[in-house]
């Protein structure tokens, strides 16, 4: 299982006496974090922060370096709805939250079988990264990975039983890299994706 080092030493004199209160825990848990934090100037308080995750994630972007295609999704997603933009519809890497027992690599082998149909298996592991810091202890595993035409196997779309509706989006790479541009791609993961793509030249 993935584990990422820890670096207690940083924090050791600065955090002490940390207690979590479970606020709710229905989907995924949002606690409140007590601890005593001392300030640069000596001064210890005792703070209180919400902190709200479930597993952790993946996310993978599929590319073809022989049509220079990438795999996107693009789904209905209420956080975007609420917060007032694009009509909640996001263009998207492949994704989703890790199942209990699973790796993280396994997890997105599953994810990209069933949010877009496609049998991958040459993944490349990219980073693990926190999306929003302040609020979410949930850690993302990105990646990319080779396809094939080849390796459309299924049609895709989610899982129905999961209330998922995906629609599978094949597009050209400079298409994708526009999209970005003309923000209709405001995902983080899928922006960081794309661009390490570019960045390393893989396509
Ligand atoms: N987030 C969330 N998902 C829910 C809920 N109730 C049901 N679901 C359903 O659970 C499924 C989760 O699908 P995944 O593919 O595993 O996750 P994702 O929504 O694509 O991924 C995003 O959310 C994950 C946490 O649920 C994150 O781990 C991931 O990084 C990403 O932000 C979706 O069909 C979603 O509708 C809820 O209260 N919250
Ligand atoms: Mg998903």
């Amino acid at each position: 299982m993935w584990k990422r080092e820890k670096h207690l030493e940083v924090t050791d004199n600065k955090i002490k006496n940390v207690t979590s209160k479970v606020l709710s825990n229905i989907w995924a848990k949002l606690e409140q974090v007590s601890f005593d934090f001392t300030f640069k100037n000596g001064k210890t308080e005792r703070l209180r922060h919400e902190v709200y995750g479930k597993a952790d994630g993946v996310a993978v972007l599929p590319y073809n370096p022989t049509t220079k295609n990438v795999v996107l999704s693009k789904q209905f997603r209420i956080p975007m709805y609420v917060a007032g933009v694009k009509n909640g519809f996001s263009i998207e890497v492949v994704g989703g939250s890790i199942d209990k027992n699973e790796s993280p690599e396994t997890s997105v082998i599953r994810e990209t079988k069933e949010e877009i149909g496609y049998s991958i298996s040459e993944i490349e592991k990219v980073s693990t990264v926190f999306l929003s810091p302040g609020l979410m202890r949930e850690q993302v595993h990105l990646y990319v990975a080779k396809y094939t035409d080849e390796d459309k196997v299924e049609s895709g779309g989610g899982l129905a039983e999961e209330s998922e509706e995906i629609t599978v989006l094949e597009t050209s790479f400079d298409e994708a890299l526009k999209m970005i541009e003309n923000q209709e791609i405001i995902d983080a993961r899928t922006i960081m994706l794309l661009y390490h793509l570019k960045v390393k030249g893989s396509i």
